[in-house]
């Protein structure tokens, strides 16, 4: 059976990066998808933006919608202190079980957990079934059409406080305009775009942040 382009992904950090070392984990990653083959992985440049937003708000609790391999979720987990915990999301079983593998060889699975599923029916479980409170932070890279119904369901289960910080991936391409009016249009939020590029590529991309105010 031919092998799939998250498992070749996998198979090169499993050969190329070393085991514990969440950074290498992410350099192998980011080797493989400029040099071999692109992959939707927030990558580098957008990564220091990602990495930045995190070490601004240092999370006890942290979520992240759209896991794929696991590049992301290490990138947060690796920056995390002691104690505190990311909840990351994936509804595709194939990369969820990729992300699982990737996850524990950067030595980061103490601080993630893996839920899959569709976001529409974990978010709604986060408090009673993951014993979350409030989120302190909310990295958004999944599917851009879930960017909208997704945010404004954080907000009616409660799980945004004054402060929460969102970041959202994929601004410009794929794109996400009807997430952007929403949130730039809506009080209960502090927007803050951020230009960067697609990952591996010359082509514009941009990360916004969105600050709720409660
Ligand atoms: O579906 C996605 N979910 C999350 N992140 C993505 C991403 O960062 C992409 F670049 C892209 C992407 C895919 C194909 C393209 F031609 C351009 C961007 C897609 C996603
Ligand atoms: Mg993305």
């Amino acid at each position: 059976m031919n092998q799939s382009k998250e498992q070749r992904i996998l198979n090169y950090v499993l050969q190329n990066a070393v085991r514990g070392d969440p950074c290498s984990v992410i350099d192998a990653i980011d080797t493989y998808c400029s040099q071999k083959e692109w992959a939707m992985n927030v990558g580098n440049e957008k990564g220091l933006i990602l990495d930045k937003t995190v070490e601004e708000i240092n999370p006890s609790v942290a979520l992240e919608l759209g896991t794929y391999c696991g590049y992301s979720a290490v990138r947060i987990a690796r920056l995390l202190k002691a104690g505190a915990r990311l909840l990351t999301v994936e509804f595709n079983p194939e990369f969820a079980a990729i992300a699982k593998q990737m996850i524990e060889f950067a030595g980061v699975q103490d601080k993630v957990t893996l839920i899959e599923g569709p976001s529409e029916e974990i978010i709604p479980q986060l408090k009673k079934k993951y014993e979350v409170d409030t989120l302190d932070f909310v990295f958004v890279d999944h599917w851009k059409d879930r960017y909208t119904p997704d945010t404004i369901l954080l907000q009616e289960c409660s799980l945004l406080r004054k402060g929460s910080v969102l970041l959202a991936d994929n601004i410009i391409v794929p794109g996400a305009p009807e997430f952007v009016n929403y949130i730039r249009n809506n009080p209960r939020f502090q927007c803050t775009n951020y230009p960067s590029h697609l990952e591996y590529m010359k082509v514009q991309d941009a990360m916004e942040k969105a600050v709720f105010l409660g």
